[in-house]
């Protein structure tokens, strides 16, 4: 899960009822979040969904849109959802113009269409991207049940030393450098022998 978001919420009278549609849709994942809106799209969202409160800024037409490119400027906000009604002439043009421009400076992710407000809710709902889990390889085994083993993750390489379990020493991590560098034993030995296969292509699968 992500931290909760401070989501920005607009649209125009013509885009309303899509805005509400979609804020039901996904009134479970809005209500974890913290919710801020122009006027009338705030009074909706709340009516249609009870769970939701919704921070009520000026209606669009009256400076709304540029309180919220106020927020967006000042690092407040982490998305903006806004329903644009593209077939009509606005008086305000000039201020939903620059709270567009405003979000996309600063790069938070912006739905125009419902559609992508569907996108941007996806996205956004999926959980944080699990740290990526090492891949083993075996090198070497002793007599008395030490083993190291080659770990790989997102490209680099370190070495895992677990020690056998009557020695009662605890796993620890090597760079690769640091570890073929630190000794000439098997199982230094059997690391060459790895990394000069892998550069080769012919390491056993
Ligand atoms: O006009 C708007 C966006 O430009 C939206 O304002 P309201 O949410 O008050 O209708």
């Amino acid at each position: 899960m992500h931290p909760p978001l401070r989501i920005g919420l607009v649209a125009h009278d013509a885009k309303k009822a899509e805005l509400i549609a979609w804020a039901q849709r996904w009134e479970d994942w809005l209500a974890r979040h913290s919710l801020v809106g122009t006027g009338t799209s705030a009074d909706d969202i709340e009516q249609a969904c009870p769970s939701l409160r919704v921070e009520h800024l000026r209606s669009g037409p009256d400076g709304g849109d540029m309180q919220l490119g106020a927020w967006i400027v000042d690092g407040g906000i982490d998305a903006l959802v806004f329903l644009l009604d593209p077939a009509s002439a606005h008086a305000h043009e000039a201020d939903f113009r620059a709270l567009i421009r405003v979000a996309l400076i600063a790069g938070i992710p912006v739905a125009l269409s419902e559609a992508s407000a569907e996108h941007l809710a996806i996205g956004m709902s999926l959980p944080a991207p699990a740290v990526a889990e090492p891949e083993f390889r075996e090198i070497y085994s002793s007599s008395n049940g030490d083993h190291w083993r080659l770990g790989i993750v997102r490209g680099r390489m370190f070495v895992r030393h677990q020690p056998n379990a009557a020695s009662g020493g605890t796993t620890t991590d090597t760079d690769v450098e640091q570890f073929l560098s630190s000794g000439t034993g098997p199982e230094h030995q059997a690391l060459r022998r790895m990394i000069e296969q892998r550069r080769r292509g012919t390491e056993a699968p």
